[in-house]
């Protein structure tokens, strides 16, 4: 059995906890029944020998196979990591939504994807990346009552992502300490009518607009200051052309939206600038998690 999941930009600047996309960078697990417990590990995380014995995967596939089964198999994970590790570029998200749908995959019960979506929230409590990796596309969505709730459009296919990651990571849960604890009703209504302009320019595939709905006042300069070339590449990535270029979820990842016949000029110019980043240009994913069994 086989399950893949999407790689997620989430925030798109304004649209702090609401907003995310899905791209076509993936992270794979296959799993075989197996005499005694082994886990294998190749791409991302592979130079990181802990994640063989304390992996989170591991810990969410048990908690939700032990209560589908009454049987006690033994498994072979083989994971292929495309997605590096708390870059921004929705790791854990990925490594939640493929763990549950695993485990019920591999016990032969039916999961619908609104119901896996509604599982991962008790992992991960905003659901701007954990949309887009089950549902791909863009996606925006509120929790209720501990449901998400969403609206998803697909992406067209002459746009393209450039992504620029950095050599360092930045977890998640630091990243949100070092945000306002309030803010004031300016930042709230400058972010509130961006967010929706934003929106509104993906549902209506007006992509000259998002160049000023991304901007942002909740997050970004104070993530940014813990590394402050990412100004620079942010101010390269427009300059170059992209329609809008964000700090990808909590960062390290800087995330740019472009025309596809203007994404390798700007790949090549943010190369050129910052040779110690890694960068390339992807499709976005439509689809989000599959199984194969
Ligand atoms: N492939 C993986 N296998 C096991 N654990 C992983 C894997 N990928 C991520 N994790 C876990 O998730 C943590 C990273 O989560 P974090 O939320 O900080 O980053 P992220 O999800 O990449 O970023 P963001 O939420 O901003 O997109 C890692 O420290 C590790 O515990
Ligand atoms: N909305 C989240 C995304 C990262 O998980 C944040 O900005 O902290």
């Amino acid at each position: 059995m086989k399950v893949s999941v999407p790689a997620t930009s989430a925030n798109m600047g304004p649209g702090f906890d609401t907003l995310g996309i899905a791209l076509q960078i993936k992270n794979q697990v296959v799993i075989k029944p197996s005499k005694f417990h082994s886990v294998s590990l190749k791409g991302e995380g592979s130079n990181n020998p802990a994640l063989k014995d304390n992996n989170m995967f591991i810990s969410i596939f048990n908690d939700f196979y032990h209560n589908l089964s009454t049987k006690r198999r033994n498994f072979r994970f083989e994971f292929y990591n495309e997605i590096p590790m708390s870059r921004g570029l929705g790791s854990s998200s990925a490594v939640i939504v493929s763990a549950i749908s695993s485990a019920y995959a591999i016990e032969g019960v039916e999961l619908s994807k609104k119901k896996l979506l509604n599982l991962a929230l008790a992992y991960e409590n905003h659901p701007d990346n954990i949309t887009p990796a089950v549902m791909g596309g863009f996606n925006v969505a509120t929790v209720q009552d501990n449901e998400v709730n969403f609206i998803k459009k697909d992406m067209p296919k002459n746009l393209r992502a450039i992504v620029v990651i950095p050599n360092r990571p930045i977890s998640t849960n630091m990243s949100r300490k070092t945000l306002p604890y309030k803010y004031s009703k300016d930042d709230a209504v400058f972010n509130l009518s961006h967010a929706s302009l934003l929106t509104a320019a993906f549902m209506s595939e007006n992509w000259e607009m998002l160049r000023i709905a991304s901007l942002d006042k909740f997050h970004q300069k104070y993530r940014m200051k813990q590394m402050p070339e990412l100004f620079e590449v942010q101010k390269t990535s427009l300059k170059a052309g992209s329609l809008m270029s964000t700090l990808s979820g909590s960062g390290s990842t800087f995330f740019s939206i472009a025309y596809a016949e203007d994404s390798k000029k700007i790949e090549r110019e943010l190369r050129n600038r910052f040779p110690h980043f890694k960068i390339f240009t992807t499709d976005f994913d439509n689809y989000g998690v599959r199984v194969e069994k």
